[in-house]
């Protein structure tokens, strides 16, 4: 079930530019960074119930994608990362192709091997990684 209600831009120009250019180009642009995919996810805001758009790295492996909750490394998860735990029910745009998906968080050896795809992916991940005390959570979205 797509989710409905009312679309909050991210506070960030960079992030809400990419969403615009995304969506507007049915996902034939703006689906990059550093030359690797992007995927556009929706969530439900924790508090708000706003609709909330999070580009993110694409990693995907048979079907089901993760979502990693990286900020570059900051000390603090992202918000969206609460936008998930509380409700899991996403929507996700990878190119062309927009979804439902159930979000789970994982943990022990499912994590590390989404993990090592996400790097495989994204290898800055790595060095977000090295560069924090905090543990990237990590999730992993399976369609509906
Ligand atoms: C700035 C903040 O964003 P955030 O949810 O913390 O997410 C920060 C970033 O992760 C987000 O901007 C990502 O899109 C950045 N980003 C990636 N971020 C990642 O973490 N991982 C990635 O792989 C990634 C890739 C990526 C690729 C392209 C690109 O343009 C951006 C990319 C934000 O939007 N804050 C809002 C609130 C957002 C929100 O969801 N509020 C909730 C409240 C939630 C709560 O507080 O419990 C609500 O509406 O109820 C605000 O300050 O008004």
């Amino acid at each position: 079930m797509p989710l409905t209600g009312e679309y909050e831009p991210s506070p960030a120009q960079w992030v809400r530019d990419q969403v615009e250019e995304y969506e507007s180009s049915g996902g034939t642009r703006g689906t990059v960074l550093q030359g690797l995919p992007v995927i556009v996810l929706t969530t439900r805001g924790a508090k708000s119930g706003k609709i909330r758009k999070t580009p993110l790295m694409r990693v995907e492996h048979d079907g089901a994608y993760a979502a990693v909750a990286s900020l570059g490394g900051a000390p603090k998860h992202p918000v969206w990362y609460f936008n998930i735990l509380g409700d899991p029910h996403v929507e996700l745009q990878d190119g062309p192709v927009r979804r439902d998906y159930v979000a789970r968080e994982v943990t022990g050896d499912e994590k590390a091997q989404w993990w090592e795809r996400a790097v495989a992916a994204f290898p800055n991940y790595a060095e977000y990684q090295r560069k924090t005390e905090r543990e990237i959570p990590v999730f992993v979205l399976e369609p509906t």
